[in-house]
């Protein structure tokens, strides 16, 4: 594609070279470049995308995209190669991969979801629902990315904006009709979803996490409120009428405003009837319906999973037919039983809240034996290094308040110390329950800690890593499946 017609639409501050150079190929990342490609440099936060700029002419680039010219065209600069300047590399970036993949988003119904939990229990459920109702679909998730029946392994919740536009190409490919993302917060910030339609955006709720990339709770919100912001006229904007948050999401946003609630009123109602292990029964618009999905946090997730459907045409008894069968996405309430009925819950609760939220659903669920015994709940949780260290002490503080027994144990300490991370944690055990917990660094001789104190009927959780397959050690992801190491730890009981 043309220079000239890769930036259409694109406010330029400057240009300097031919800007009818051709380019195949477009990276943010300098050891991508090759001939044809077009080299945008982005500030992140470890490096300057800048400082790449002679590097990626070393390789051959033929366009770079930045946000400041170099001072003077060094000798060594080729004059072929054509440098544009603009205030803002990364959200350039988005519109250029729009343009140069030919508006995938514009051409399927492209549906986000944000909030702080429960992004990747919505999407997945959306995904599988709109797959039953006989549709083809696409799916942008922290598990996975998938493409119909075919499943792309990923490294983000969401991707960088020429990744999603490749993918959604692939998607249209397939015969897609319906792409459900994950918008996270970092991506708002980053731009990466910069020039993708939207025809819906769905908020899940908003508690504390992630303080280390936006500083304050308040640039937390406006970082998800950014995404309603971004919403065309056209797209619905579904929120949470229960969270405090839900109506701030939508002040700004020019979409239609749609709601869901459990407690008051919204354009979707449901109410809980009962809950259990197996399952819950809810009266979602005055219809009863039984659900395959495990508590009050999850009655929110079908809530805004039904709204959505509707919203996208979709007739409410055939939603509602097709969500009572569906299970929830790997990793979440996710139940490894063992032999002598010792009930193991790998769930990816890695936030205040989900923990609260996992805990309190988990202790509604058990019952009394025969013998009037409560079983006892044993938790199994750590934080993940180079992450918001202020939710730390928070964590360790409700897995006590909620649980009989607490081993405290690495997550994906990635370049901290474990130790350290697991000190920060012990500072919020009060006093009278530190009696109840232990520490175990190593994450495998934690869970058979638990699997060893645990009697038959008790239930041990889990907690942060969910459907995760690795251990991120000093940039080294170790095989590490906590559903895996259950049924070992059961088998050596
Ligand atoms: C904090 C954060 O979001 N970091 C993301 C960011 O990296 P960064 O700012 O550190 O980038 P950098 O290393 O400083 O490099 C700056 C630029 O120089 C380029 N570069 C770098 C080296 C080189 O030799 N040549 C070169 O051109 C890089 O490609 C980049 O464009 O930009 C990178 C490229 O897009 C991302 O891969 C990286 O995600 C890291 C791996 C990460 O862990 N991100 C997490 C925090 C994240 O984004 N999480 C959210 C989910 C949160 C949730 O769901 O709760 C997500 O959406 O996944
Ligand atoms: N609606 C919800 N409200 C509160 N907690 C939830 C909700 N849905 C799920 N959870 C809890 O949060 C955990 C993570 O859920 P999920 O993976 O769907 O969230 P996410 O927003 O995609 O997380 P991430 O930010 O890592 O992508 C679950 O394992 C569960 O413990
Ligand atoms: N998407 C979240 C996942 C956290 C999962 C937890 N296991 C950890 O490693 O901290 C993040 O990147 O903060
Ligand atoms: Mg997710």
């Amino acid at each position: 594609m043309l220079l000239s017609d890769l930036v259409y639409k694109v406010s330029l501050l400057a240009t300097a070279g031919p800007m009818s150079a051709e380019v195949t190929h477009l990276t943010m990342d300098s050891r991508r470049v090759g001939p044809g490609s077009l080299f945008i440099a982005v500030r992140g936060t470890v490096s300057d995308g800048h400082s790449f700029i002679p590097k990626a002419i070393e390789q051959g680039a033929t366009a770079i995209l930045c946000e400041e010219l170099p001072a003077e065209r060094p000798e060594a600069l080729p004059e072929s190669v054509t440098f544009v300047q603009v205030e803002n590399a990364p959200r350039a970036m988005g519109f250029l991969a729009a343009n140069f993949y030919g508006h995938p988003s514009k051409k399927i119904k492209l549906v986000g979801v944000t909030g702080t939990n429960g992004k990747t229990s919505v999407a997945t459920l959306l995904f599988r629902l709109f797959r039953a109702l006989g549709y083809r679909c696409g799916l942008l998730s922290t598990v996975q990315n998938q493409i119909d029946d075919e499943v792309i392994p990923t490294t983000h919740t969401t991707p960088d904006a020429i990744t999603t536009n490749e993918l959604l190409v692939n998607m249209i490919k397939h015969g897609c009709t319906h792409v459900f993302m994950e918008v996270s917060s970092h991506a708002v910030v980053q731009e990466r979803i910069a020039g993708l339609h939207f025809v819906g955006g769905i908020f899940t709720n908003i508690t504390h996490d992630h303080l280390d990339f936006h500083g304050t709770f308040d640039n937390y919100i406006k970082a998800k409120k950014g995404f309603f912001d971004q919403l065309p006229r056209s797209a619905f904007a579904l929120t949470n009428a229960d969270d405090k948050r839900g109506a701030v999401m939508l002040q700004n946003t020019l979409a239609r405003k749609e709601s869901y609630s459990l407690q008051s009123l919204g354009t979707f109602k449901g109410k809980v009837l009962a809950d259990g292990l197996f399952g819950m029964e809810m009266l979602v618009d005055e219809r009863q319906v039984w659900f395959k999905l495990i508590g009050r946090f999850n009655a929110y997730n079908l809530l805004a999973v039904y709204g959505a459907a509707v919203l996208l045409g979709e007739d409410e008894e055939a939603i509602l037919t097709e969500l009572s069968s569906l299970t929830p996405p790997p990793g979440r309430f996710e139940q490894v039983i063992s032999p002598d009925k010792i009930v193991g819950i790998v769930d990816y609760a890695h936030t205040p809240d989900a923990l609260q939220n996992v805990l309190e659903t988990i202790d509604s669920l058990r019952q009394s034996n025969d013998s009037g015994v409560l079983p006892q709940v044993i938790t199994v949780v750590g934080c993940g290094g180079n992450r918001d260290a202020a939710k730390r002490p928070i964590m360790a503080q409700i897995a006590c308040k909620l649980s009989d027994r607490v081993i405290l144990t690495s997550d994906n300490p990635r370049f901290e110390d474990p130790m350290a991370i697991l000190e920060q944690m012990q500072a919020g055990i009060p006093a009278i329950d530190y009696k109840k917990t232990r520490t175990i660094e190593d994450r495998r001789a934690a869970i058979q800690a638990a699997v060893a104190m645990a009697r038959p009927h008790d239930i041990i959780l889990v907690a942060g890593k969910g459907h995760e397959t690795y251990q991120d050690i000093q940039g080294v992801k170790y095989d590490f499946d906590d559903r895996l190491e259950l049924r070992k730890a059961y088998q050596i009981r």
